[in-house]
């Protein structure tokens, strides 16, 4: 990348179709159109463009300003990967690859994508406290609504043995080249939920997900359960606590975590 590029503005008092017509024809460079005005930009001075527009402004009797200005280049990568944040919680240190792992922390990669999930949001962020609370080493975990595979990821560092699941198939891939950007092994994935788990009975199962999906699969995810077996849910709406308490007093509630407007509730399983 050069350390300037020019910038050639073009405003008509007339015809601004024909000078769209004649900068595409002059130059390579993409071209941009804006109220009443056509403008490009390239790392080539456009000097002789600017020279062609004039004759042809003088030629055909249409007056017509233009300006072409001389200016830094940004280095919008940089910008952009200094934009994204890494997020230290609970065991855990969330960055993208560009960033420094920290070494006293958990190293998690995520790189921001499409799948939800890249620990800044209250109810990730509530989850991975919960997943440095309560998951303990050989661990068998369910990831239900797993997104960017983020809270699977933090387990199976832990030392669980992780099954993933999400509705979305874009998810599953997306999860899947996670676990190999950070080095980690799941044990299952599908594309679905938790009324595909037939009789495996997991330790924990994590789902963030919203109050109603959670209110409606919540006996999927009592069914899957050790006896003994920690659930976590999030991405719950403080509005929405009352009615998703009620639903899953079927277990007993060990910890409620509240980050702004959103909650986490971690549960045990009544035997
Ligand atoms: C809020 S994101 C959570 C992502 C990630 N687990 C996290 O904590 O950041 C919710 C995810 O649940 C998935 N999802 C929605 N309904 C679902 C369902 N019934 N079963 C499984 N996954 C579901 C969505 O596709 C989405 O990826």
């Amino acid at each position: 990348m050069t350390d300037y590029y020019y910038e050639l503005i073009v405003e008509p008092d007339d015809n601004l179709e024909v000078f769209i017509d004649l900068l595409a024809a002059l130059t390579n460079e993409a071209i941009e159109e804006s109220d009443g005005k056509v403008i490009a930009r390239s790392e080539e001075d456009l000097i002789d463009v600017k020279e062609g527009i004039e004759k042809f402004s003088q030629a055909i009797n249409i007056n017509c300003t233009i300006t072409l200005t001389k200016k830094e280049n940004e280095d919008w990568i940089k910008q952009y990967q200094e934009s994204v944040k890494s997020v230290e919680v609970g065991k855990f240190f969330v960055r993208p690859s560009w960033d420094e792992k920290k070494e006293d922390k958990i190293d998690i990669i995520i790189n921001p994508a499409l799948s939800f999930g890249s620990g800044h949001h209250e109810t990730t962020s509530s989850c991975l406290e919960a997943i440095s609370t309560y998951a303990k080493e050989n661990y068998e975990v369910l990831d239900v609504g797993t997104g960017s595979g983020i809270l699977a990821i933090a387990a199976s560092k832990l030392g669980c043995k992780v099954d993933i699941c999400d509705t979305d198939e874009i998810c599953i891939e997306d999860t899947k080249s996670n676990f190999e950007l950070n080095n980690s092994n799941f044990n299952e994935a599908w594309i679905g939920s938790a009324n595909s788990v037939k009789d495996k009975k997991y330790d924990m199962v994590i789902a963030n997900i919203v109050a109603d999906v959670l209110m409606f699969i919540h006996k999927d995810l009592k069914k899957c359960l050790k006896d003994d077996g920690i659930l976590v849910i999030s991405g719950i709406l403080d509005k929405h606590k009352d009615k998703v308490l009620k639903k899953f007093n079927d277990l007993e509630q060990l910890e409620l975590i509240h980050k702004n407007e959103w909650i986490t509730v971690i549960f045990k399983n009544r035997s």
